[in-house]
This record gives C-alpha cells, sequence and structure tokens, in this order.
C-alpha cells in the first residue's frame, strides 16, 4: 500500500495558465438534497467551488434553492425531480456527484436512474450516501462514465457484503474489480482502492467525527477530478487536504466543522502549490 504524501500533494496541484477560463476547471453537477437534508449538498457543492471547479451547478428539491444561493451564488441551480432538465444537465457536464442528501424513496431511485443512464465515457461520476444503496438495492447496470465510491464502513457493507470489523485489502482489491469502479473507502485512516495500486491517508482525528464531513469530501474529489491532470492525482489530493486542513484546524478547536474545512481550501492550495 502506498501512502500519499505532502511532496505527492505538491507536484500535483495544477499552475494555473496564465490565459486559461472557468471552462478549463471542470463543470460539475451535484445531484442530491431532498426536503430534510439540503445542508448535505450545499456543503458538498461549496467544497467543490472552493476546490476550484470552473463551473458548479447543483440538482436538488426546490425548497434547497434560496439557502443554497445565500451561501454560495458562485452555483448555478436546477429542480432535480424535472428529470427532462436534469439529463440535459448532466449532457453538458464533465463530472457529476450524485447522493448526498438525496433520499432513497421512488423519487431520488427516479433521479439516480435517469442521471446514471445519461453518462458519457469522457465522464465521470461519484457516488455517495444515499446513492450507493439506490445502486446497490435497485440492481443499477454499471454507468459508461468513470465510476468512483466514497462509502464509510457501513456503505462498504452494503457494496461489498463486508461487515466493518471484517474488510481488508485483499477483499477490498477483489470488490473493487467486481464493482469495476475507483474506491475511497473512508475511515480513521481511509484507503483509495485504484484498479492497479491501493494508497493510504494518514492525516486525519476524531474532530472530523460529524455530519457532513463526508460529503464536503464528495465535493472536493470532484472538484478536483475537474482540474487536476488525472483523476488520480485529482482524488489523492483531495482525501489528503481534506483531513490536513482538519489535522490543522483541530490543533485549537475540539470539532473540525465541514464549513471550516471548506474555508480554508483554496489557501491551503496556494500553500501547496506555491511550496515547491
Ligand atoms: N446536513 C445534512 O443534510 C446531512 C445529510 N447527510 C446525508 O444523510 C444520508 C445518510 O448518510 P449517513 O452516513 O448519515 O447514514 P446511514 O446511511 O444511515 O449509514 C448507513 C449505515 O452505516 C453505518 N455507519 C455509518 N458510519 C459508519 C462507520 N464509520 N463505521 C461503521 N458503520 C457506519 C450506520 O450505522 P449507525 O451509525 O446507525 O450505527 C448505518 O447503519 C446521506 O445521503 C448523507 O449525505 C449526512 O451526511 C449528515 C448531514
Ligand atoms: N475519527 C476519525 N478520524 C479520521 N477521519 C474521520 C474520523 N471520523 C470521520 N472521519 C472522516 O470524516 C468523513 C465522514 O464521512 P461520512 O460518514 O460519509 O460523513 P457524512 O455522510 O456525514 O458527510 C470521512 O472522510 C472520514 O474519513
Ligand atoms: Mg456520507
Amino acid at each position: 500500500m502506498k501512502l500519499i504524501s505532502e511532496s505527492y500533494i505538491k507536484q500535483a496541484i495544477p499552475k494555473r495558465e496564465k490565459n486559461s477560463y472557468k471552462g478549463n476547471f471542470g463543470k460539475l453537477l451535484f445531484v442530491g438534497g431532498n426536503e430534510q437534508m439540503g445542508g448535505a449538498i450545499i456543503m458538498s457543492a461549496s467544497a467543490a467551488v472552493y476546490s476550484g471547479a470552473g463551473l458548479v451547478t447543483v440538482a436538488s428539491s426546490p425548497i434547497n434553492v434560496h439557502a443554497l444561493h445565500s451561501r454560495i451564488p458562485e452555483a448555478m441551480f436546477v429542480d432535480m425531480y424535472d428529470l427532462d432538465t436534469l439529463v440535459n444537465m448532466v449532457d453538458k457536464m464533465d463530472g457529476i456527484v450524485i447522493g448526498p442528501g438525496l433520499g432513497r424513496d421512488d423519487r431520488a431511485k427516479d433521479v439516480m436512474k435517469s442521471v446514471l443512464n445519461e453518462l458519457r465515457e469522457d465522464q465521470f461520476i461519484l457516488i455517495d450516501g444515499d446513492a450507493i444503496s439506490i445502486y446497490i438495492n435497485e440492481s443499477l447496470a454499471h454507468p459508461k462514465a468513470q465510476l468512483v465510491f466514497t462509502p464509510h464502513l457501513g456503505e462498504w457493507k452494503t457494496l461489498s457484503n463486508m461487515e466493518p470489523d471484517k474488510e481488508n485489502v485483499e477483499d477490498n482489491i477483489q470488490k473493487q474489480k467486481d464493482l469495476d469502479a475507483i474506491i475511497v473507502l473512508k475511515k480513521g485512516q481511509s484507503e483509495i482502492y485504484f484498479e492497479d495500486e491501493v494508497w493510504q491517508n494518514i492525516p486525519g482525528n476524531p474532530s472530523m467525527a460529524t455530519g457532513g464531513m463526508g460529503d464536503t469530501l464528495a465535493g472536493m474529489i470532484a472538484g478536483f477530478m475537474g482540474q487536476f491532470e488525472n483523476y488520480e492525482k485529482g482524488i489523492l489530493s483531495a482525501v489528503f487536504l481534506h483531513s490536513k486542513i482538519a489535522n490543522t484546524l483541530a490543533e485549537t478547536n475540539y470539532v473540525t466543522l465541514p464549513t471550516a474545512i471548506i474555508n480554508d481550501i483554496p489557501r491551503t492550495m496556494n500553500d501547496y502549490a506555491n511550496s515547491n
């Protein structure tokens, strides 16, 4: 298992070209946030905006539009239950995050099926939270796009049938192959399973055990995937910096809020990008 190092992150964060524009840094769609869990998709999309994503659109329950715009006016909005508009949006994107606060009801299942059907090979989709359950319980077909799952150990049980105290690297490698997806297995020291290698993240601490922390990571991962030289560099850098920021905050804070991590992403990226 390889360890994600500071030096790896420093070379992975891309330097922005002088004449670049927002279209160079990823067009992303965030799908989730029902009437009870709008905060999840707002945190996820905020993390992507603060990670430097060029254009972010949120597809959510209409009840969340004002809350979203008061937090991140940078993001655009569509009603996720308007399936025609939703699939049109999917078509224009480089990548999609689906699941934070999505819920698991019939409407959520229809949203999930519509999005997955529409995907192309040149796109990526990150499946998190409730969308993990829907993917397995509805036996949905593998989408054409690059697939990324970001399960915590409870969600990994849904995906792999392995109990949290039974999962192990060898069996996880086999499950990664069966699922034909990149797996970000979230835990105290998260592990990232690619087709040919496994990486481990070292930073992280219990001040991070608070609702919304994984939603925030999903947004960072997608934000980086849309900008970095390749998906692997983006995913590994996001996992590392998410918990590295939390370690710094935990030096002076008992609990690390997801929104505090989000606020620190641009400055931390700058520190790492300029420290070569
Ligand atoms: N502000 C908002 O809008 C927020 C919205 N959110 C949204 O809520 C949705 C549900 O996601 P979720 O992760 O909260 O719960 P859930 O699907 O019940 O977990 C499944 C099972 O896994 C287990 N389990 C969990 N962690 C584990 C671990 N580390 N190791 C081992 N087991 C673990 C857990 O066990 P339990 O804790 O019940 O014993 C349960 O049995 C999702 O869409 C998310 O985005 C949240 O992000 C919060 C903020
Ligand atoms: N004790 C801990 N040590 C290190 N990281 C933690 C700890 N507790 C939680 N985390 C991190 O916080 C995130 C929690 O994700 P998740 O359970 O999906 O949160 P949510 O769904 O509430 O947004 C993961 O990235 C996990 O690695
Ligand atoms: Mg989660």
